[in-house]
This record gives structure tokens, C-alpha cells and sequence, in this order.
């Protein structure tokens, strides 16, 4: 088996396109300065809605087959070859929105077991021995099922990888600052009159809005921005991304951020603020 490089990053996410919106320009830097970076990505997003009006009849199996599709390319632009489905192909489909009886479905990511689906997860981190993994916070950032369990697999992951000798030395969850998040609302109200959107989301509907003084990491990915760009339009079917602006299939407005924000909920942490997710971690190997 082939070394793999001295820093490795580990990024759980619940849907094709949450690691586009959420770490697009973090993946393409790291993978950009020869890091590995594996993602692991929970479902296929099957009962997502569909944006372009050409790809309407596409529901179920097959959209999740198509938003398989979407994935791969949307790797190809940041650089990332190690992407993973949890499980394997199929082990667990996407839950639909909180509340709708989707959320039943016994093949559902919701329904998952989660010593199980840690247990599949926990075989990628013996194998990838990852010293930073990111996921969500216990809200799975907005209150979807499948992102709420991601946060649930990928700690519990964690854990059983303390006791299996193959401890992650730093946990991370995808954060937006309060502040930061209302200077890019301001500038997208600005510009809206420019932008194929008529309307603008709020703040709290971005998933992970903490008041500034929870992030603990900063990560500057403005240099990768075209690539965050073309991966998040990669997910037509969920996304149309017009400059550094997109909607979802509710069509409401939101900033895209390429300077990209965390908090350490786990390990040592080495800056304020840091600056690098592999900040403080000794010799990788
Ligand atoms: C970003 C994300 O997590 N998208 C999920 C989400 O999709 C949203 C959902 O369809 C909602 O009803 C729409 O209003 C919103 O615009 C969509 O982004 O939930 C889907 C179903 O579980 C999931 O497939 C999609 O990836
Ligand atoms: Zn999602």
C-alpha cells in the first residue's frame, strides 16, 4: 500500500454538496498543499429536491445516483481522490427534511444504528489514520436528520478511535461567525438587484452561526475560490451559484464563504486563531 502524505484531514457529511458549501475552499487547500484529504459522505441525498427543471423526473435511486455523479465532479475541482460513501454504496439513504415521516424509513440514515454506522466509519480511520476530523455541531448545523447523525456517527467515531489506538488528535464542527456572516449578508443585499435571486435567506439559516467568540480557526481559502465556486455549481441539482452568491432549490440567497471557519471541540488548541487546522499537531507520521 502507498505512504499516504504526513498531514491527513477527515471531513463526515450527510448529503453530496454539504462539503462544497461548508469546507470547499478548506479541501482545496489542503489538498492543494499535498495533504490527504478523505471525505466521507453519509447519503446520497435521494430525497433531495431538483433545481434545473431538465433533471425534474430524476427522484430516488436515481437521484442518488446522479448526485453521485455531481459529487465526483465536484471533487475533481478541489483535488480530492479519496471520497467515500459510509457504509459502502446505498447503506443509508438520505432521511428527508425533520418531521416528515421520510424520517421512518428503515433503509433511512435517521433509523441508522449508530455504534453500526461509527463501526464503518472507525474501519476509514484505521486505514486513513486522520489526525483532524470535521463534521457538524449536535444540530448538524440546521436541524436536518442526516446532518444531526453525521455529528452523531462521526463523534462517536471519535471515540472508538481513542480505545482502538488510532486517536484523532483534533475535532473540529463547521462554524460562521455572527459577524461575518452579517457584513456578507449586507454586501449580498447590495448586490442583489445584479443577481438572478429576487430573494435573500437570513442569517439563521445558515447552519453553524456561533457569535465570534466560539471559533477557534480560521481558515483563508480565498485563494481557492474558483474552485469552491465550480464545486458547489458541480450540484446543479441542489445549487445555482451566480459570482460568490447561491441559492438552493428554495431559492434564497446566500453568501458563499471562502474564508472558512471552525471550532475545536477536541485536542490542543495552538493559536488565536489559529490559522491551520494541523496547528500544534507534532511530527505526523
Ligand atoms: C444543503 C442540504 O443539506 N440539502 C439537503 C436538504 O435539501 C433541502 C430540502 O430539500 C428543503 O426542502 C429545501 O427547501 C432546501 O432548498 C433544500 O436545500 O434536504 C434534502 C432532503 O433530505 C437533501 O437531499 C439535501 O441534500
Ligand atoms: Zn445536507
Amino acid at each position: 500500500m502507498t505512504e499516504l502524505p504526513a498531514r491527513r484531514l477527515l471531513l463526515v457529511h450527510a448529503h453530496p454538496d454539504d462539503e462544497s458549501i461548508n469546507n470547499g475552499a478548506t479541501m482545496a487547500a489542503y489538498s492543494a498543499q499535498g495533504a490527504h484529504v478523505t471525505l466521507v459522505t453519509c447519503t446520497l441525498g435521494e430525497r433531495g429536491e431538483v433545481i434545473p427543471p431538465g433533471l425534474a423526473h430524476l427522484s430516488g435511486a436515481a437521484l442518488g445516483e446522479y448526485r453521485l455523479g455531481e459529487l465526483t465532479e465536484a471533487m475533481r475541482a478541489l483535488g480530492v481522490d479519496d471520497f467515500r460513501l459510509l457504509g459502502g454504496p446505498g447503506r443509508y439513504c438520505d432521511s428527508g427534511m425533520m418531521g416528515l415521516p421520510d424520517n421512518d424509513d428503515p433503509h433511512c440514515f435517521w433509523q441508522a444504528d449508530v455504534d453500526e454506522a461509527a463501526g464503518y466509519l472507525l474501519d476509514v480511520i484505521r486505514e486513513v489514520r486522520p489526525q483532524v476530523l470535521v463534521t457538524y455541531d449536535e444540530n448538524g448545523g440546521y436541524g436536518h436528520p442526516d446532518h444531526i447523525q453525521a455529528h452523531r456517527v462521526a463523534m462517536r467515531a471519535a471515540e472508538l478511535a481513542v480505545e482502538a489506538g488510532v486517536p484523532i488528535e483534533k475535532v473540529y464542527w463547521n462554524r460562521v461567525p455572527r459577524s461575518v456572516g452579517e457584513q456578507a449578508f449586507d454586501r449580498l443585499r447590495d448586490a442583489l438587484p445584479d443577481l438572478p435571486f429576487t430573494k435573500t435567506a437570513v442569517l439563521d439559516d445558515v447552519p453553524g452561526v456561533v457569535d465570534d467568540e466560539r471559533i477557534t480557526t480560521v481558515v483563508d481559502g480565498t485563494a481557492h475560490t474558483a474552485a469552491k465556486l465550480a464545486a458547489m455549481a458541480a450540484h446543479a441539482t441542489q445549487i445555482e451559484v451566480s459570482g460568490e452568491y447561491f441559492v438552493l432549490s428554495n431559492e434564497l440567497a446566500q453568501p458563499v464563504f471562502t474564508t472558512e471557519y471552525y471550532e475545536l471541540v477536541r485536542g490542543e488548541r495552538s493559536g488565536t486563531p489559529e490559522t491551520d487546522l494541523f496547528a500544534g499537531i507534532g511530527d505526523p507520521r
